[in-house]
């Protein structure tokens, strides 16, 4: 497999790729033009801000599987085009956290006590001291907008230098905001009250301008705005003009609306606007996370396996992913065996989860099942990010029913499929990893569901299991294990064979045509992963 490295990141990353085999292909400042040249060979792409991953790329890449942003902001990627195609989409969330915290109250510093502006005017040659007289941060009141984990980070740090804190974030609630150690107050109560304002959410149509000369002059006179999230959040010309008229004291500005920052930019040349080139996440420390985390991510998601930071798939924290994760390959197993017994288009997919496993998020589990219930049915790949939407665009319905109470077994997975008003019904548990099949359509068995299975409820009577061992032997097909099931219904029982080679339809015809056998399904489990 090929990954193109599309923006310059830690060389780390790219030595986990290659001793997992991946053939990396490194750019740095790929012209987009470029871009849409090389993609098609490519099966994942990692980038960084600069490059572009629009829908016009992602048409072109026929073979891509995934996209790593080597960082946490995602907007320069299309992810609903990435999403209809089933690329996953995965983000190093925490990666540069602490880099982009210490570079807001570096830049909170820096515009405070005019550092940037004193240390390039005295390279110069200027020793002024008067003109660059600053402010303390201590006893002033700082508006943090957005406590996600900057936000906070840049909350707590300012608590030490003495400042009086208070947040807004509609999404946070009150405990967390007390376990800061700050007051959450609204928009309006924050933007009165705040000597200095930093914003930490991302750039969404909520956000985008949610800083303008509407709002601006309502703050203090002499208030200093700070924006290391994302380019736009604060208008660009509405703060230019506001530094300029002396209602803004100062301005400290990492990121831009259109990066790199234009000549004409409003920002430029404005005394009082303190600006970094988008730097922060530049730090060694943080450059060799993210550049780390998306490599391995990348080699989890190329294994066929869901990645916790995949931002295009229901999120799944890391410490429910290692309990949920040896249930995976069973469920698309259980999907995948429900889907052979069923006849015509399946209406509805109900999965119950009985014993312990009730008590976590098993979302990953229920995208297993419907994984492995419509690979085998599908020309598209169907994967853990296009699963979902696969079905609902298929008016399939999936239920998921939780259930503490188990008898038998520790845990038990059970899968029902409506298909044409009948409901086929099969029943998984795990055994310390191994997982396998405990019923099929209320038939006890005990089944490991690889390679090819052959199920087929019959009357429990003697010469039929001989019968079609016999067929099977004539057709050269080899049965390498046998179960026979048993119900509750007097004189049936259902024969599972695990076979070893493909079985011709002839010889299932044959098979459905025996006097004795209700019905006969084939499960090839090749098409799991
Ligand atoms: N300058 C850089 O190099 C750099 C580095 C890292 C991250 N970032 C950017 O910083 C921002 C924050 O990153 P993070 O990791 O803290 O993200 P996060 O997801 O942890 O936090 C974002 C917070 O914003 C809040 N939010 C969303 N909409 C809001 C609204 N309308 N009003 C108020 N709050 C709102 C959310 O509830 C959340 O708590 C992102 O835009 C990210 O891309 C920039
Ligand atoms: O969203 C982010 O992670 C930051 O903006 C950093 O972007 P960068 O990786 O281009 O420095």
């Amino acid at each position: 497999m090929k990954v193109l490295v599309a923006d310059g990141v830690s060389p780390k990353g790219i030595e986990i790729l290659q001793q997992a085999g991946f053939e990396c292909v490194v750019k740095d400042k790929l012209p987009a033009e470029e871009l849409l040249e090389i993609i098609p060979e490519f099966d994942g792409i990692i980038v960084r801000s600069a490059s572009k991953v629009t829908k016009e790329v992602i048409d072109r890449a026929q073979n891509l599987k995934i996209i790593g942003r080597a960082g946490v902001g995602t907007d320069n990627i299309d992810i609903a085009a990435a999403t209809a195609r089933g690329i996953v989409v995965i983000n190093s969330p925490g990666g540069n956290t602490i880099a982009a915290t210490e570079h807001t109250m570096g830049m909170m510093l820096a515009m405070a006590r005019n550092i940037a502006v004193a240390n390039e005017t005295l390279h110069k040659g200027e020793w002024n001291r008067k003109k660059y007289t600053g402010v303390e941060l201590r006893g002033k009141t700082l508006g943090v907008v957005g406590l996600g984990r900057i936000g906070s980070g840049v909350a707590t740090r300012s608590l030490a230098f003495d400042m009086k804190v208070i947040g807004y974030d509609p999404y946070v609630n009150e405990e967390r905001a007390q376990s800061l150690g700050i007051k959450v107050v609204s928009l309006d109560e924050l933007i009165e009250q705040s000597d200095f304002i930093t914003v930490h959410m991302p750039l969404t149509p909520k956000t985008k301008g949610m800083f303008n000369k509407d709002n601006i002059y309502k703050m203090k006179k002499g208030v200093r705005l700070i924006n290391c999230a994302r380019g736009g959040i604060i208008n660009e010309k509405d703060l230019a003009e506001a530094v300029k008229s002396g209602h803004v004291a100062g301005a400290a500005i990492d990121v831009f609306e259109s990066e790199p920052l234009a000549a004409n930019s409003p920002l430029l040349g404005v005394p009082g606007i303190t600006i970094t080139p988008h730097l922060g996440a530049s730090t060694v420390e943080a450059q060799i996370g993210v550049s780390v985390d998306v490599a391995q991510g990348i080699v989890t998601a190329l294994n066929g396996e869901p990645v916790s930071t995949a931002v295009n798939m229901a999120p799944v924290s890391a410490q429910t992913m290692k309990v949920i994760k040896p249930y995976l390959d069973l469920a698309e197993r259980l999907g995948c065996t429900a889907c052979s017994l069923a006849d015509g288009g399946i209406s509805e997919i109900k999965i119950k989860y009985n014993g312990g496993i009730a008590d976590v998020d098993t979302k990953m589990i229920t995208i297993a099942v419907v994984k492995g219930i419509l690979n085998p049915i599908l020309e598209d790949k169907v994967n853990y990010v296009n699963a979902p939407s696969l079905a609902k665009e298929r008016n399939i319905k999936v239920k998921e029913v939780k259930d503490k109470s188990v008898e038998n077994f520790a845990n038990l997975i059970t899968v029902s499929v409506v298909a044409n008003g009948k409901t086929q019904t099969v029943q998984g548990a795990l055994f310390g990893d191994e997982g396998r099949i405990v019923t099929i359509n209320s038939y006890r068995v005990d089944v490991d569901p690889h390679a090819r299975i052959l199920i087929c409820p019959h009357i429990n009577r003697p010469g039929i299991i001989g019968t079609i061992g016999s067929l099977l032997g004539y057709a050269n097909i080899n049965i390498s294990g046998m179960q026979v099931g048993k119900t509750e219904i007097e004189g049936t029982s259902m024969m599972v064979l695990t076979i070893d080679n493909e079985i011709p339809d002839s010889v299932m015809q044959q098979i459905i045509n025996m006097n004795g056998i209700f019905d006969v399904k084939l499960v090839n489990y090749n098409v799991v992963k």
